[in-house]
């Protein structure tokens, strides 16, 4: 696979002195679907609105598809597709009309087959007559993601595409992202809804402050950073470990009913026989066991709390 998307030392400062953007470098491989995921006020949408040719680098460079998105404007812009956060669209125009435009502001031949196809996809067909303005704030959704795909975009930026959205919108979403994938688009996502990111995305990049932290595969990060636990619950409850188990990894969990043993299910031993067998020995006896995955919200939390510190 190729880059699709390169983009070199990007920086933004915004009038205001607000530094967005220290430096991004970021290689998008075609065909990926990659989450990038960031506490508010990360730069997740000033970067996108850079690549998307909203907002002025201060420096740096992207190009798209090998088009520079300031030299080669055109070019680039008409290979993006986005969906923005906020609704920003013309209140009296009519949902057909609106996205028949958006395709023909990017140069692309009438394909009104094409623009039935997608309003019928997104539940949009029998509201083709309706003004904007008449839309729930799902169908307007619904609207925006119409318009960045009517020019069949090779590369399909959703910034917080599911914030606030109901359950179907939400599942409509990434069904049509999981075909969006199967086409060959690229996509880049940026949400809140981490375990959405894990369910869909090959890798996951991280930003905070506007710098990125790391950008990995998804299974591997997992792998990586991933810790498990496991949960003893007690029949009789604690208040400390027990002298006869300190030299094992244990916390008092439960207010007291649990101890929590924490390994790594990659190294060479886990521990675990031996730690069934100290906690025999010390007399305690277990009313039940319960084993926990760290999830990548876990992962995302300690990070962005390290980089903070
Ligand atoms: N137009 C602007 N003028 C001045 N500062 C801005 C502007 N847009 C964003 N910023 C600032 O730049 C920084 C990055 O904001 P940005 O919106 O890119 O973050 P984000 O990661 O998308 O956040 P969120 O998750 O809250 O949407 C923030 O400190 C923000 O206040």
């Amino acid at each position: 696979m190729s880059a699709i998307l390169s983009i070199r030392d990007l920086k933004k400062s915004y009038a205001s002195g607000q530094v967005a953007l220290k430096g991004v470098t970021l290689d998008i491989e075609e065909g990926e679907i990659l989450a990038l995921l960031g506490p508010n006020g990360a730069g997740k949408t000033t970067l996108i609105a850079t690549v998307c040719g909203i907002v002025n680098p201060t420096s740096g460079s992207v190009t798209v598809g090998g088009h520079d998105i300031q030299r080669d404007y055109r070019a680039a812009r008409e290979m993006i597709g986005l969906v923005p956060q906020e609704v920003a669209l013309e209140p009296f125009e009519k949902v057909w009309n609106t996205v028949r435009l958006s395709r023909g502001l990017f140069g692309k031949p009438k394909n009104d087959a094409l623009i039935e196809r997608i309003l019928k996809r997104l539940s949009l067909w029998d509201k083709r007559t309706a003004r904007i303005n008449e839309l729930s704030g799902g169908m307007k959704r619904r609207v925006l993601i119409a318009k960045a795909l009517s020019h069949e975009p090779r590369v399909l930026f959703l910034d917080e595409p599911t914030a606030g959205v109901d359950v179907e919108l939400r599942k409509d979403m990434w069904d049509i992202v999981a075909e969006l994938k199967a086409q060959g688009v690229t996509i880049i996502l940026t949400t809140h809804y981490i375990e959405e990111a894990e369910a869909i995305a090959d890798r996951v990049g991280v930003i905070a402050k506007g710098e990125i932290l790391l950008v990995e595969e998804k299974a591997s990060l997992m792998d990586r950073m991933g810790k498990k636990q496991i949960e003893l619950q007690l029949a009789e409850p604690l208040d400390a470990v027990p002298e006869a188990l300190a030299h094992q990894n244990l916390v008092v969990g439960g207010d007291g009913h649990s101890l929590v043993y924490t390994y790594d299910t990659r190294g060479p031993r886990t521990g675990l026989t031996q730690l069934l067998n100290d906690l025999a020995a010390a007399g305690l006896r277990l009313r039940d066991v319960q084993t926990r995955q760290s999830s990548l919200e876990d992962i995302f939390v300690d990070l962005v709390r390290e980089n903070a510190q």
